[in-house]
C-alpha cells in the first residue's frame, strides 16, 4: 500500500474528528491523564498491542499517571500520513474504558 504525506490542511480537517490530538507540522500527538500510575501502564500495553497490529508505532512515554504519544511516519522521511491518523483513531477508540481523561 502506498503511504504519501497528508497536507497540513488534511491533517487539520482529519485531527478535527479526534479531539485532543493537535499536530506541530512534523507529527500528531496526544497526552492522556489517568487517575494513577497502574491504569496509566495498562494503557501503554493495550496501545502497544495496537501498535504491533498495525505494525506502526508512536513514541510512546509512561508518567506517572499520564500517557504520551507522538507519532508520524519514517518511511516518508518523518512525514504525517493515513497512518498515523490511524493509529491515533485506534488508540482513541480505547481510551475511554481505560479511564483516560
Ligand atoms: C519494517 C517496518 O514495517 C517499519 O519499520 C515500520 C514499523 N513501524 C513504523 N512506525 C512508524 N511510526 N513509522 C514507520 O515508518 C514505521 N515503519
Amino acid at each position: 500500500m502506498a503511504v504519501e504525506p497528508l497536507s497540513q490542511q488534511d491533517v487539520e480537517d482529519r485531527l478535527r474528528e479526534l479531539p485532543g490530538w493537535s499536530t506541530d507540522g512534523e507529527r500528531i500527538t496526544r497526552r492522556y491523564s489517568f487517575d494513577g500510575h497502574f491504569q496509566a501502564a495498562a494503557m501503554v500495553i493495550h496501545v502497544a498491542q495496537i501498535q504491533e497490529e498495525l505494525n506502526h508505532h508512536s513514541d510512546l512515554t509512561l508518567g506517572y499517571n499520564t500517557v504520551s504519544l507522538a507519532v508520524n511516519t519514517h518511511s516518508v522521511g518523518g512525514k504525517i500520513t493515513g497512518l498515523d491518523v490511524e493509529l491515533a483513531r485506534r488508540v482513541e477508540a480505547v481510551a475511554s474504558g481505560h479511564g483516560a481523561h
